[in-house]
């Protein structure tokens, strides 16, 4: 499924926290947002998913998702934020279950084939170990893989993440980025992510798109948006930009 956002304004109390923004994620294809603190990311994301009112067009395989219904959206588009309240006193399988809810009926129970994609999802995150441990009983890192799990437990063709892996160690998260992408291979899935670690963003996604106050300030292949120079601007910080083996960019921080 395509997205498609153009000229995308979204105002939120008195300030215009996006501005003119217009980004296209062709079916399959995985883009992440990048940008400094307060730019907009996490906000062009719940824009994607219909939840933030705003002037401009957005569409998701030709549908505007804010006429959807909660749950017809749910069947098309699954979104992990990045600090979900979480139910305490829940265990982790009954909440990756959840992400099961747009497909089982009102007043019905999940059955047997929800209850397989759960244990399957669990199981590919590395977290079977735990899906009978309460929620308010997990470490960061396997909080954030749990609401991992309930967004793929939903199994819908576009993935968005906010932040996936910042509370991940290093080998964490080349499992969650490594799984997403065999997914979206296997499946086609289009995937959005924000992110924070710029050298994994240019590893991974075909396409970054760098915003700074709310605006794009550059989007394309990983090697032509995260320049020395881009960064420097941007974030204002000093790194060391280099080609990976891949001609993917590898950062490296400069001490002034
Ligand atoms: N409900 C709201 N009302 C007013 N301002 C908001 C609201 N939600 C977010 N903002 C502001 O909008 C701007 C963009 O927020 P957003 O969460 O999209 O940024 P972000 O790029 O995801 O940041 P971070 O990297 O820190 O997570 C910020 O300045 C934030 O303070």
């Amino acid at each position: 499924m395509t997205i498609a956002i153009r000229d995308l304004d979204v105002t939120l109390g008195d300030r215009k926290v996006l501005d003119g923004v217009t980004l296209t994620v062709p079916a399959g294809s995985w883009t992440a947002i990048i940008g400094p603190n307060g730019a907009g990311k996490s906000t062009l994301l719940r824009a994607i998913l219909g939840l933030r009112p705003g002037r401009g067009e957005v569409t998701v395989a030709g549908t505007d998702p804010r006429t959807l219904k909660p749950r017809q959206r749910a069947r098309m588009i699954a979104y992990a934020p990045q600090n979900p309240g979480l139910p305490a006193g829940m265990q982790v399988f009954d909440y990756t279950l959840l992400g099961r809810s747009p497909y089982i009926p009102h007043l019905g129970r999940e059955g047997a084939r929800d209850r397989a994609v759960a244990a399957e999802v669990l199981e590919r995150l590395d977290l079977t170990g735990l899906a009978a441990r309460p929620l308010d009983q997990l470490s960061g890192g396997e909080r954030q893989r749990v609401v991992l799990a309930r967004a793929l437990a939903q199994q819908t063709s576009v993935l968005l993440l906010d932040e996936p892996t910042t509370a991940l160690d290093i080998g964490h998260q080349q499992q969650v980025m490594e799984l997403i992408d065999q997914l979206r291979l296997a499946d086609r899935l289009t995937v959005v992510t924000t992110i924070h670690d710029l050298t994994l963003a240019g590893q991974y996604a075909d396409d970054l798109l760098l915003l700074s106050a709310g605006r794009v300030a550059a989007a394309g292949p990983p090697a032509r948006v995260l320049t020395r120079a881009a960064v420097a601007e941007h974030f204002d910080a000093r790194v060391r930009v280099a080609p990976g083996v891949d001609g993917r960019p590898i950062l490296s921080l400069e001490r002034p």
